[in-house]
């Protein structure tokens, strides 16, 4: 046995095979032993990776149960495996049991790796505050977080406060005006949805205690200590898709525990001058927007909503007409279409802190720096485009989802102060789909004749005075989403029956009324299906901005850099396989490594 500041060495046993465990810095590793003494198979991972430390041979699922040995400690850590090739692996807990030749190293183990974990990982949450929508996706939150997360949570010592949300909004409210004294970061148990009440409660009440206003579109917001978790239990879970790389509750616990950083860009929507929302994943106007109106009725689907939702407003083919304007992003550092991918530890993003804030810049200057940036300097640098979209996309990351492994994006960052700007031009039925398709496979969504994407820091969207003119729908601001579309067979039931006259011209009065009556309905539903599809009495569409319908449609976006930060890490790289055939290189015997 050996042990020196931060160093210790012995001999255990794992099962019955004999063993050599090294703690050595800010890794822990153990080795199997052959009975020449000659090593076999070695198991290494970063102490930030370590879950718990336990005495005894403990258990977690499916009931914890201590069995209290004295030379026994149990070693809970983060354990990957491969999802298959270029996917990013899932987090599993890892446990291994150690047995020592006596109590008192046993005791020194315990010790020495509780010191270490508490010396290379400051930063792990003690105390979480975690809201679950009982009603989010396939409503699963609830025993998802009860069955999964919180056994994990318990293990790793760390307390929270639940609350089952009973309205909207309460997990917002509840963060901008409860105290939050004592917690160290908030977590949401649902979809985007949840996850974007928690960004508002956080942003807002970060601007709150600076003194920030948050409506002024040219003002430098104050960055928020306050971490946010996602356990994925929603529809769409793109935040926690995009950055992860699964969707997966346990994986994402387990980023939480280990205290995990990811710092993230977010969008603010203003309505001159007033804040609307924040978006971190998608401001959509076009397809995108009328998906979400048509689905918000179907709630009851579930996920399937946006599937059903999205294949009618294929159908219905629209186009909208607008004026987007954007301040282009410095495109000698990055462009959306250089085909790179932000990975855990992206450069990109590490260079854009330094950029975004300059350690030698006091505040103040700093401030004035970024009012001249969007308010003067930058008049002249905005670019317009006008016609008529299919859709116009901005996102700060790359919005990929289960439904878009890619996503909308693929090669936007997650941090580099900028967002994507997408615009789809007006273009036929297959051409859109061929769009659409490609989010799916790994052929390129902007290599088409009416794609056109630009990396941006703030978009305007207006629309041109003769489409004003032309709108027969009354003010922009307040154009509502029709419930009900063309294709819909709730509705076109009763259409057809009329239309194909099945009823015959012997009937009594009160079939004749009945008749007249379905006519009339039947009359009112076409007359509403066409409405919706044609284009002319529908000038406008509406934004999605993350998952909500804005209540404008002519708003000004401007991306305010690493405004949040996640208890996640950006997406890994498929390690599993890539640290095996790395490690047996530098190893005798096969080599595994976790890190
Ligand atoms: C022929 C196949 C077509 C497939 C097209 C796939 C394109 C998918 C892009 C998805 C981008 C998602 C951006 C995220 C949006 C969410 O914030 C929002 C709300 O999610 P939730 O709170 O979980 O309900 N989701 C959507 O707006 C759904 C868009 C789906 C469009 C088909
Ligand atoms: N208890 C609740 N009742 C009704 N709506 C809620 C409740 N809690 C949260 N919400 C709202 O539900 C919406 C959808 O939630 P989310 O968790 O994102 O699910 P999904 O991904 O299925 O849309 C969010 O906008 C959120 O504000
Ligand atoms: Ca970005």
């Amino acid at each position: 046995m050996e042990t020196d500041s931060g160093r210790m060495e012995s001999s255990v046993w794992l099962g019955n095979k004999r063993h050599r465990a090294l703690l050595s810095g800010w890794r822990f590793s153990w080795t199997e032993l052959d009975k020449k003494n000659r090593d076999k198979n070695t198991i290494s991972l970063p102490v930030s990776e370590v879950v718990a430390v336990m005495e005894g041979q403990v258990e977690i699922q499916p009931q914890k149960k201590v069995k209290d040995t004295d030379r026994d400690f149990t070693l809970f850590y983060v354990k990957r495996s491969n999802t298959g090739s270029g996917k990013a692996p899932l987090w599993s807990l890892g446990r291994s049991q150690f047995c020592c030749p006596s109590r008192d190293l046993r005791d020194q183990w315990v010790t020495q790796l509780r010191i270490a974990l508490k010396t290379h990982c400051p930063s792990r949450p003690h105390r979480l505050l975690v809201f679950i929508n009982p009603y989010g996706g396939k409503k699963k939150g609830k025993q998802i977080y009860h069955s999964t997360v919180a056994p994990l949570f318990e293990l790793a010592g760390i307390s929270s406060h639940v609350v089952v949300t009973e309205r909207a909004n309460q997990a917002r409210d509840h963060i901008l005006k409860k105290d939050l004294t004592g917690f160290d970061g908030v977590v949401c148990v649902g979809g985007d949805g949840m996850f974007s009440e928690l960004l508002h409660g956080v942003i807002g009440r970060t601007q709150q205690e600076a003194g920030v206003s948050e409506h002024d579109p040219c003002v430098m917001l104050q960055p928020c200590d306050l971490h946010i978790g996602i356990i994925p239990a929603g529809s769409t879970d793109c935040v926690c898709f995009a950055t992860v790389g699964v969707n997966d509750p346990v994986t994402s616990a387990l980023h939480i525990i280990i205290g995990d950083s990811q710092p993230l860009d977010v969008c603010s929507v203003h309505h001159h001058s007033t804040l609307v929302r924040y978006s971190v994943s998608l401001v959509g106007y076009g397809f995108y927007g009328d998906v979400l109106a048509e689905s918000e009725r179907r709630r009851w689907m579930g996920p399937l909503r946006y599937d059903y939702s999205g294949f009618l407003v294929y159908l219905c083919n629209r186009s909208y007409q607008g004026i987007v304007q954007y301040l282009p992003a410095d495109s000698q550092i990055t462009s959306p279409r250089d085909n790179s991918r932000c990975l855990s530890g992206c450069r990109v993003c590490s260079e854009s802190t330094e950029r975004l804030f300059p350690r030698s810049e006091s505040s103040s200057s700093l401030y004035s720096r970024q009012l001249g940036q969007y308010s003067i300097e930058s008049e002249g640098e905005w670019l317009s485009v006008e016609g008529r979209f299919r859709c116009v996309s901005l996102t700060c990351m790359s919005s990929s989802c289960p439904r878009s492994p890619k996503g909308l994006s693929p090669s936007a960052h997650l941090a580099d102060g900028t967002g994507d700007l997408i615009l789809v031009r007006n273009t036929n039925p297959l051409g859109f789909l061929t769009y659409l398709h490609r989010h799916t496979n790994t052929q390129d969504q902007f290599d088409l004749p009416f794609v056109e994407v630009h990396r941006v820091k703030a978009v305007r969207f207006s629309f041109p005075p003769s489409e004003e003119a032309d709108d027969e729908d009354g003010p922009k601001e307040s154009r509502n989403i029709p419930a009900g579309i063309p294709g819909d067979p709730e509705m076109l039931s009763d259409a057809g029956d009329v239309e194909s006259g099945r009823l015959g011209s012997q009937q009594c009065l009160a079939e004749k009324r009945r008749e007249q009556g379905m006519k009339e309905k039947g009359r009112k539903k076409r007359d509403y299906l066409c409405g919706l599809c044609s284009s002319k009495r529908s000038a406008t569409s509406v934004w999605n901005c993350d998952g909500e319908i804005l209540p404008y449609s002519e708003i000004l976006c401007r991306v305010h850099g690493q405004l949040v930060h996640l208890f996640a890490r950006g997406i890994e790289e498929d390690t599993v396989s890539r640290k095996y055939h790395e490690g047996s290189r530098n190893c005798q015997g096969r080599c595994i490594l976790h890190n």
